[in-house]
Protein backbone atom coordinates (compact mmCIF):
# COMPACT_ATOMS: atom_id res chain seq x y z
CA UNK A 1 0.00 0.00 0.00
CA UNK A 2 1.39 3.26 -0.94
CA UNK A 3 1.06 6.21 2.22
CA UNK A 4 0.75 9.60 0.91
CA UNK A 5 2.44 12.70 2.43
CA UNK A 6 2.75 15.97 1.97
CA UNK A 7 6.02 17.25 2.41
CA UNK A 8 6.75 19.91 0.02
CA UNK A 9 6.25 24.11 1.53
CA UNK A 10 3.56 25.96 -0.33
CA UNK A 11 5.78 27.33 -3.43
CA UNK A 12 6.50 23.63 -4.32
CA UNK A 13 3.62 21.25 -4.40
CA UNK A 14 4.70 17.49 -4.34
CA UNK A 15 3.17 14.75 -3.23
CA UNK A 16 5.20 12.14 -1.85
CA UNK A 17 4.27 8.32 -2.86
CA UNK A 18 6.02 5.78 0.04
CA UNK A 19 6.09 2.07 -1.43
CA UNK A 20 7.42 -0.89 0.52
CA UNK A 21 9.52 -2.14 -2.35
CA UNK A 22 10.80 -1.28 -6.26
CA UNK A 23 8.48 -3.69 -6.97
CA UNK A 24 5.18 -2.21 -5.94
CA UNK A 25 6.90 1.30 -6.77
CA UNK A 26 6.65 0.43 -10.14
CA UNK A 27 3.12 -1.48 -10.30
CA UNK A 28 1.97 1.89 -9.16
CA UNK A 29 4.22 3.95 -11.76
CA UNK A 30 3.10 2.20 -14.47
CA UNK A 31 -0.26 2.34 -13.76
CA UNK A 32 -0.26 6.49 -13.98
CA UNK A 33 2.10 6.51 -16.57
CA UNK A 34 -0.36 3.99 -18.48
CA UNK A 35 -3.41 6.52 -17.46
CA UNK A 36 -1.55 9.57 -18.48
CA UNK A 37 -1.09 7.74 -22.21
CA UNK A 38 -4.23 6.73 -22.27
CA UNK A 39 -5.68 9.96 -21.51
CA UNK A 40 -3.42 12.26 -23.83
CA UNK A 41 -4.29 10.17 -26.91
CA UNK A 42 -8.14 10.12 -26.18
CA UNK A 43 -7.40 14.07 -25.69
CA UNK A 44 -5.19 14.89 -28.91
CA UNK A 45 -4.85 11.21 -30.61
CA UNK A 46 -1.16 11.06 -29.53
CA UNK A 47 1.12 10.88 -26.42
CA UNK A 48 4.78 11.88 -26.26
CA UNK A 49 6.33 10.78 -23.04
CA UNK A 50 10.01 11.39 -21.75
CA UNK A 51 11.58 8.66 -19.62
CA UNK A 52 14.97 8.70 -17.25
CA UNK A 53 17.78 6.92 -17.66
CA UNK A 54 19.60 5.40 -14.65
CA UNK A 55 18.04 2.50 -13.50
CA UNK A 56 15.46 3.35 -11.10
CA UNK A 57 13.17 4.84 -13.54
CA UNK A 58 14.45 1.57 -16.20
CA UNK A 59 12.79 -0.80 -13.92
CA UNK A 60 9.42 0.44 -14.29
CA UNK A 61 9.38 0.13 -17.98
CA UNK A 62 9.04 -3.80 -18.29
CA UNK A 63 5.83 -3.15 -16.24
CA UNK A 64 4.34 -0.36 -18.41
CA UNK A 65 4.72 -1.96 -21.56
CA UNK A 66 2.87 -4.60 -20.61
CA UNK A 67 0.33 -2.59 -20.26
CA UNK A 68 -2.44 -2.94 -23.07
CA UNK A 69 -2.08 1.06 -24.38
CA UNK A 70 -2.52 2.94 -27.65
CA UNK A 71 1.34 2.67 -28.34
CA UNK A 72 1.39 3.13 -31.84
CA UNK A 73 0.14 6.70 -30.93
CA UNK A 74 3.14 7.29 -28.30
CA UNK A 75 6.29 8.72 -28.70
CA UNK A 76 9.03 8.12 -26.19
CA UNK A 77 12.12 9.41 -25.50
CA UNK A 78 14.89 9.98 -23.31
CA UNK A 79 14.93 13.20 -20.62
CA UNK A 80 18.98 13.05 -21.41
CA UNK A 81 20.94 10.43 -22.62
CA UNK A 82 24.53 9.69 -22.57
CA UNK A 83 27.19 10.92 -25.34
CA UNK A 84 27.74 6.88 -26.16
CA UNK A 85 26.75 4.81 -29.49
CA UNK A 86 23.12 3.64 -29.14
CA UNK A 87 24.53 -0.01 -28.46
CA UNK A 88 26.83 1.13 -25.42
CA UNK A 89 25.78 -0.45 -22.22
CA UNK A 90 25.66 3.41 -20.98
CA UNK A 91 23.10 4.11 -23.81
CA UNK A 92 19.79 5.59 -22.13
CA UNK A 93 18.25 4.88 -24.94
CA UNK A 94 19.02 1.53 -25.53
CA UNK A 95 17.40 0.41 -22.63
CA UNK A 96 13.77 2.50 -23.58
CA UNK A 97 14.19 1.12 -27.57
CA UNK A 98 14.60 -2.13 -25.85
CA UNK A 99 11.57 -1.94 -23.27
CA UNK A 100 9.39 -0.28 -25.72
CA UNK A 101 9.51 -1.10 -29.42
CA UNK A 102 8.39 -4.12 -29.13
CA UNK A 103 4.79 -2.53 -28.01
CA UNK A 104 4.88 -0.90 -31.98
CA UNK A 105 5.46 2.60 -29.49
CA UNK A 106 8.09 5.03 -31.49
CA UNK A 107 11.45 5.94 -29.57
CA UNK A 108 13.36 8.77 -30.60
CA UNK A 109 17.24 8.97 -29.57
CA UNK A 110 18.87 12.24 -28.69
CA UNK A 111 22.10 11.26 -29.18
CA UNK A 112 23.61 9.73 -32.89
CA UNK A 113 26.94 8.15 -31.44
CA UNK A 114 29.69 8.73 -29.13
CA UNK A 115 33.00 10.66 -29.62
CA UNK A 116 30.66 14.22 -30.64
CA UNK A 117 31.03 17.23 -29.71
CA UNK A 118 28.97 18.61 -26.69
CA UNK A 119 28.06 21.49 -28.01
CA UNK A 120 27.34 20.30 -31.37
CA UNK A 121 25.24 17.12 -29.48
CA UNK A 122 23.30 19.81 -27.93
CA UNK A 123 22.43 21.34 -30.85
CA UNK A 124 21.74 17.99 -33.05
CA UNK A 125 19.11 16.80 -29.87
CA UNK A 126 17.37 20.63 -30.19
CA UNK A 127 16.61 20.36 -33.46
CA UNK A 128 15.63 16.45 -33.46
CA UNK A 129 13.10 17.32 -30.62
CA UNK A 130 12.38 21.18 -32.15
CA UNK A 131 10.31 18.39 -35.23
CA UNK A 132 8.09 16.73 -31.99
CA UNK A 133 4.60 18.00 -31.39
CA UNK A 134 5.59 19.53 -27.86
CA UNK A 135 4.95 19.72 -25.06
CA UNK A 136 5.54 16.18 -23.56
CA UNK A 137 2.42 14.90 -21.95
CA UNK A 138 4.50 13.58 -19.02
CA UNK A 139 8.25 14.62 -17.81
CA UNK A 140 9.37 11.45 -15.78
CA UNK A 141 12.66 12.28 -13.79
CA UNK A 142 15.63 10.45 -11.83
CA UNK A 143 17.73 12.07 -9.53
CA UNK A 144 21.20 11.10 -8.44
CA UNK A 145 22.50 11.26 -5.09
CA UNK A 146 24.20 14.41 -5.82
CA UNK A 147 21.17 16.15 -6.86
CA UNK A 148 21.12 15.93 -10.42
CA UNK A 149 18.11 15.06 -12.53
CA UNK A 150 17.96 14.57 -15.94
CA UNK A 151 21.39 15.54 -17.16
CA UNK A 152 21.19 18.69 -15.39
CA UNK A 153 24.55 18.49 -13.39
CA UNK A 154 26.75 20.93 -11.68
CA UNK A 155 29.61 22.16 -13.35
CA UNK A 156 30.53 24.75 -16.24
CA UNK A 157 26.78 24.08 -17.92
CA UNK A 158 24.83 24.19 -15.22
CA UNK A 159 23.38 27.72 -15.62
CA UNK A 160 22.80 27.23 -19.33
CA UNK A 161 20.71 24.26 -18.87
CA UNK A 162 18.82 26.00 -16.07
CA UNK A 163 18.54 29.42 -17.76
CA UNK A 164 17.91 28.15 -21.25
CA UNK A 165 15.57 30.27 -23.42
CA UNK A 166 11.80 28.82 -23.33
CA UNK A 167 12.07 27.24 -27.08
CA UNK A 168 15.39 26.01 -26.70
CA UNK A 169 14.75 21.99 -25.75
CA UNK A 170 17.85 20.16 -25.44
CA UNK A 171 21.42 21.33 -24.55
CA UNK A 172 24.73 19.59 -24.64
CA UNK A 173 26.09 19.05 -20.57
CA UNK A 174 29.38 18.15 -19.19
CA UNK A 175 29.28 17.02 -15.46
CA UNK A 176 32.06 18.42 -13.22
CA UNK A 177 32.80 16.08 -11.36
CA UNK A 178 31.82 13.63 -13.75
CA UNK A 179 29.72 10.89 -12.43
CA UNK A 180 31.24 7.58 -11.49
CA UNK A 181 28.17 5.70 -12.80
CA UNK A 182 28.70 7.17 -16.48
CA UNK A 183 32.01 9.43 -16.39
CA UNK A 184 30.78 11.21 -19.82
CA UNK A 185 29.60 14.18 -21.86
CA UNK A 186 25.62 14.39 -21.85
CA UNK A 187 22.45 15.81 -23.31
CA UNK A 188 19.72 16.64 -21.29
CA UNK A 189 16.26 18.66 -21.76
CA UNK A 190 16.48 21.78 -20.64
CA UNK A 191 14.65 23.47 -17.25
CA UNK A 192 12.64 24.90 -19.67
CA UNK A 193 11.97 21.70 -21.70
CA UNK A 194 10.96 20.30 -18.28
CA UNK A 195 8.75 22.71 -17.33
CA UNK A 196 6.70 22.69 -19.97
CA UNK A 197 5.50 19.10 -19.15
CA UNK A 198 1.94 18.76 -19.30
CA UNK A 199 2.76 16.56 -16.25
CA UNK A 200 6.04 15.90 -13.90
CA UNK A 201 6.78 13.03 -11.80
CA UNK A 202 9.88 11.57 -10.03
CA UNK A 203 11.27 8.27 -9.00
CA UNK A 204 13.92 7.62 -6.49
CA UNK A 205 14.46 4.82 -3.85
CA UNK A 206 16.79 5.18 -0.60
CA UNK A 207 16.87 7.06 2.24
CA UNK A 208 19.96 9.32 1.21
CA UNK A 209 18.38 10.33 -2.13
CA UNK A 210 15.01 10.98 -0.21
CA UNK A 211 16.67 13.63 2.06
CA UNK A 212 18.85 15.27 -0.34
CA UNK A 213 15.37 15.62 -2.56
CA UNK A 214 13.16 16.86 0.72
CA UNK A 215 16.42 19.25 1.43
CA UNK A 216 16.12 20.49 -2.47
CA UNK A 217 12.72 21.11 -2.14
CA UNK A 218 13.01 22.78 1.19
CA UNK A 219 15.58 25.10 0.09
CA UNK A 220 14.04 25.91 -3.33
CA UNK A 221 15.24 28.46 -5.50
CA UNK A 222 18.37 28.70 -3.08
CA UNK A 223 19.01 25.27 -3.25
CA UNK A 224 22.83 24.54 -4.61
CA UNK A 225 21.27 21.15 -6.13
CA UNK A 226 20.27 20.84 -10.14
CA UNK A 227 16.95 19.23 -9.17
CA UNK A 228 16.28 22.00 -6.04
CA UNK A 229 16.82 24.52 -9.04
CA UNK A 230 14.16 22.74 -11.65
CA UNK A 231 11.90 22.45 -9.09
CA UNK A 232 11.75 25.55 -8.07
CA UNK A 233 10.19 26.98 -11.02
CA UNK A 234 7.64 24.16 -11.48
CA UNK A 235 4.33 25.21 -11.38
CA UNK A 236 2.34 22.10 -11.57
CA UNK A 237 1.95 19.86 -8.40
CA UNK A 238 4.47 16.70 -9.14
CA UNK A 239 4.20 12.93 -8.12
CA UNK A 240 7.50 11.75 -5.85
CA UNK A 241 7.52 8.33 -5.67
CA UNK A 242 9.78 6.52 -3.54
CA UNK A 243 10.85 3.08 -2.05
CA UNK A 244 13.33 1.88 0.47
O1 LIG B 1 21.25 9.35 -17.63
C1 LIG B 1 21.10 9.48 -16.43
O2 LIG B 1 22.04 9.34 -15.62
C2 LIG B 1 19.76 9.82 -15.91
O3 LIG B 1 18.69 10.04 -16.69
C3 LIG B 1 19.75 10.34 -14.52
O4 LIG B 1 19.11 11.56 -14.34
C4 LIG B 1 19.17 9.26 -13.62
O5 LIG B 1 17.79 9.24 -13.71
C5 LIG B 1 19.62 9.45 -12.22
O6 LIG B 1 21.02 9.47 -12.22
C6 LIG B 1 19.12 8.35 -11.32
O7 LIG B 1 19.73 7.19 -11.69
P1 LIG B 1 19.57 5.86 -10.85
O8 LIG B 1 18.14 5.56 -10.84
O9 LIG B 1 20.39 4.86 -11.60
O10 LIG B 1 20.13 6.18 -9.52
Amino acid sequence: MAAESDKGPAMIEAEWWEYDSLDELSDAVAGDVGFIIDSAVEARNASLIAVPGGTTGPAVFAKLAKQKLPWKRVTVIPTDDRLVAVDNDLSNVREIARAFLPTGARVIPIVSGGAEDVRAAGNAADARLQDLPWPPDLVWLGMGADGHTASIFSGPDLQAALDAPKARRAIGVTPDPLPPEAPVARVTLTRAAILSARTILITITGDQKRQVLEQAIADGQSSKLPIGRVLAEVEQPIDIHWAP
